[in-house]
Order: C-alpha cells, then structure tokens, then sequence
C-alpha cells in the first residue's frame, strides 16, 4: 500500500501525520515507534502533545527508537539529537524515558554502539511504525546518496549540502558535525509502517524524484517504492509535482 494524503499547509499536515501515529499508539499501545528529527515532524510532535494533554493519547506503554545522532554530541548538547527528541517530544508526554533510544554519538567504539544499536532493535521485535523527514537530496535519517544502500546501523560522513542545510540550526557551518550515527536502509525497510512527512516547495522535487522516479542508491527514500505500507504525508507545496 502506498498512500498520499495531502494537507493544506504544514499544521494540517503535521495533525494527519500526527493521526496515523495516534491510530498506531491506540491499536497497539505497547508499539515500537520509530522516530526522526528534523524541522519537517515538529508540528507532529506538537499535535501529539495537545492531544496528550487532552487525554487522548497515551505513550505509557510505548518505546521509541531514534533514526541517528551526530557522532561527538552528548544528549545534553543542545544541537543533540537526543536534545532535540526531549525537547520537542519526550518531556511532554507519558513516554518511560527509560524506552526511549537514540544512538549514543559519544560512544568510543562507534561500530560497537551500531551494533548494539541494532541487536537492541531486534530485542524489542522491531520497529511497527517509522517516521521519516526526507533530506533535500533524498537521504532517511542520514543514509546520504552513496553506490549501495547500507543495511544495518553505521557511521557516516555527511555530504556538504546535508551540512549546509543543517548549518541552519547551528551558529556557524564550522560547528556542524561532519559524521554521525544512523540506522541503515536495511532497518528502516524492516519496520512494519512507514509514515514520511514533508513541507514546502524546496522538497517538492526530490518528493517527486523519490516516489516515482528509478529505485537508486543515489536517492535513498527511493527505496521506499518496494516497501508493502507507506503513508507519504505532505502540504500542498510539496506534493505540488506529484
Ligand atoms: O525535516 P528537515 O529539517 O527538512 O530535514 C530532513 C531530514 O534531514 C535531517 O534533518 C538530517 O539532515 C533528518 O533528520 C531529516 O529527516
């Protein structure tokens, strides 16, 4: 199943992502929630606070599993993406910190920690529902464009232009870090669900060259094509070519 449900503008978007997780948590409410970072799922973490606040959703019972970390950020750096997910998720909602995971950046054996990363997600029986932002040249998490697609969890150097569109949330580009922690296209082919969220008319190309363009390693999401249940969730602007 592949399906496209449009929304007028980023918060109509962000409630009808914020939706299929809801129907996930209420199904299932001991689910494994895969989650991302990023500018484009804020307004889905926002509405699923409200509604949490509301008592109409509970995380109680749910764990999360995070997509990537910057290699050389602790949790409490505020450019971390563990930061990120507590700022703008965890510390709103009922969710056990304790199942909560991100990829540890300051591990000292990286390999070691990716393959803990995913002998942990294999623990928990993987992962039923994965939210993904969708990088401007067509990475998921941070499996940049490369000759082959990774597998499991692993350590990459980001590319310029992903640097360049992250230097947005730093003070400097210098201060962006060069390498990182993700999961691989293996992991995120293996969740159940997929729920891909974008905004604005600068994702509309590569929304267009991921979903029906030629399955390549050089445009990562394009992969999601031969996955059984994706829920593409955008604004007008960014489905504007499809
Ligand atoms: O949602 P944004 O900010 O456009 O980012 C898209 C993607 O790029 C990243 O921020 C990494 O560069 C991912 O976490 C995200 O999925």
């Amino acid at each position: 199943m592949f399906r496209i449900l449009r929304g007028k503008d980023y918060d109509d978007m962000s409630r009808i992502a914020a939706n299929v997780i809801s129907a996930q948590v209420t199904l299932m409410p001991e689910c494994v929630l895969g989650l991302a970072t990023g500018s484009s799922p804020i307004g889905t973490y926002s509405q699923l606070i409200r509604w949490h606040e509301d008592g109409l959703i509970d995380f109680s019972g749910v764990t999360s599993v995070n997509l990537d970390e910057y290699v050389g950020l602790d949790g409490s750096d505020d450019q971390s993406y563990r930061y990120f997910m507590n700022r703008h998720l965890f510390d709103h909602v009922n969710i056990n910190p304790k199942n909560t995971y991100v990829p540890n950046g300051k591990a000292f054996d990286t390999k070691k920690e990716c393959e803990r990363y995913d002998q942990m997600i294999h623990n928990l029986g993987g992962i039923d529902l994965q939210l993904l932002g969708l990088g401007n040249n067509g990475h998921i998490g941070f499996n940049e464009p490369a000759d082959s697609f990774a597998k499991g969890t692993h350590q990459v150097n980001l590319t310029e232009s992903t640097i360049k569109a992250n230097s947005r949330f730093f003070d400097k580009t210098e201060d962006v870090p060069t390498q990182a922690l993700t999961m691989g296209i293996g992991n995120i082919l293996q969740a159940g669900k997929i729920l891909i969220v974008v905004n604005g008319e600068g994702k509309a190309d590569i929304v267009k060259k991921a979903f029906f363009g030629p399955i390549t390693p050089q445009v990562p999401a394009s992969i999601l094509q031969l996955h059984k249940n994706v829920t593409l969730v955008g604004d007008e602007a960014a489905l504007s070519l499809i």
